[in-house]
């Protein structure tokens, strides 16, 4: 019985109907669609759980260090243009009386102050704690701590001076590390505030000639992420800008001494002005995004290098997981194009070299 051709393919034909099997791939790529669908409401849904509340600058206290010039100077501007009082922090008294007054120009209300400090934010702990304590007794407990000084070196590792590598580590790691902990406690306390660190597209990649600074770039990413999750719960929040090349006297400086390769290599992803770096990184801080990137090329590095850090909002997170592949894409072929640029400049050295020995 079992056997009779009739009985199975009257079976079949019950399990699978003529009329509605070639349909079953789109019924099913429907279902998978509606799953995700379903999933992307689900996390909007719980969006406002993961997205911190902007903070309002109008009359906050802004302390920003290096704010004397460059890209913290810009910053301080865009806060001020917001309704901030402002801190400016940096070692060279005549130019912060400069960048004083400049920042000044900007006020959008009689009450606003500017308040200079003159100190070294990368040698001694207690004096930057004490220097913040002074202006949060003139100005109010500290909003928002904006960590820009800095400064940068470039060189092959060999030629670059063993010292520098302690004196980068100090101004651009430890002169982050101390006015954070100097504001810290009272952000707790308040449970609110904003700590802002500034890193370089030269802290998310290793690039020849930074041995010495993308290290101490790349240390201001560990040091954030391992805060905001201490401090989350205290309503406070990180944020980490890559800035690309800056048009700053920094820069200019750099210039100098840069080797051939970090020019070709830096030149990818273009020189930008100050005031746009600030406006978007002053922008990303008040939104509590603890990713902060200028440009396409940023967009691109910091979807590629988000590892393991915090999600401040439902599309970035979704952006990071669709994009990630096709980054990693792009991005062999950029390391395929810097590894041919250091080979060639390797080249033409060697031939200028042996055609100087003829000579
Ligand atoms: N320009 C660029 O291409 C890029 C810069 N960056 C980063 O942005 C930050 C600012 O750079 P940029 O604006 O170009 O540089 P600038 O040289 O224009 O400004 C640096 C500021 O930091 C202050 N500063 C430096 N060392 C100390 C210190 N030990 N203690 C206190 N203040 C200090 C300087 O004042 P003073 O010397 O008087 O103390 C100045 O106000 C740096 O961290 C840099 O690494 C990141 C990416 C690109
Ligand atoms: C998908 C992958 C995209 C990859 C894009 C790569 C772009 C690399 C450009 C690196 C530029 C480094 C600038 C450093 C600026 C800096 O910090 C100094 N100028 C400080 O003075």
């Amino acid at each position: 019985m079992s056997s009779d051709p009739g009985w199975s393919s009257a079976v079949s034909a019950w399990l699978f109907p003529s009329s509605w099997w070639p349909l079953l791939p789109f019924i099913m790529l429907l279902v998978a669609a509606a799953f995700v669908v379903a999933f992307v409401l689900l996390l909007y849904m719980i969006s406002p759980l993961i997205s911190p509340k902007p903070l309002k600058l109008n009359g906050a206290h802004v302390v920003v260090t290096g704010g004397s010039s460059g890209i913290g100077k810009s910053i301080a501007i865009e806060c001020y243009k917001q309704g901030a009082f402002i801190t400016l922090v940096a070692r060279d008294e005549s130019k912060l009386v400069q960048a004083k007054k400049e920042v000044e120009k900007c006020a959008v209300n009689d009450k606003q102050v500017v308040l200079c400090i003159s100190v070294d934010v990368s040698k001694d702990y207690s004096q930057v704690e004490s220097v913040i304590k002074q202006a949060q007794e003139k100005l109010g407990p500290v909003d928002m701590l904006v960590n820009c000084a800095g400064t940068a070196v470039s060189g092959k590792f060999e030629e670059v001076d063993v010292e520098r590598f302690r004196s980068l580590m100090e101004v651009n790691y430890l002169g982050s590390v101390y006015p954070t902990r100097a504001v810290i406690t009272t952000m707790k306390e308040r449970r609110m505030g904003r700590v802002v660190f500034v890193s370089s597209q030269a802290g998310q990649i290793g690039l020849f000639g930074y041995t010495a600074y993308s290290a101490s770039k790349f240390a201001l990413r560990g040091l954030a992420e391992a805060l905001q999750m201490e401090v989350k719960p205290y309503n406070i929040y990180v944020t980490v800008t890559y800035p690309p090349d800056t048009d700053t006297p920094c820069l200019t400086e750099e210039n100098k001494t840069k080797p051939l390769e970090t020019k070709l290599i830096s030149e990818t992803s273009g020189v930008c002005q100050p005031e746009q770096v600030a406006k978007v990184i002053v922008k990303d801080a008040v939104q509590g995004n603890f990713n902060s990137s200028v440009g396409p090329d940023g967009y691109m590095l910091s979807a590629l290098t988000c590892g393991m850090s915090p999600v401040t909002s439902i599309t970035e997170g979704l952006q990071q997981i669709v994009t990630m592949g096709l980054f990693r894409t792009i991005a062999l072929f950029y390391l395929g194009s810097f590894d041919s640029i250091v080979r060639r400049c390797m080249i033409q050295r060697e031939q200028s070299k042996a055609a100087d020995k003829r000579e």
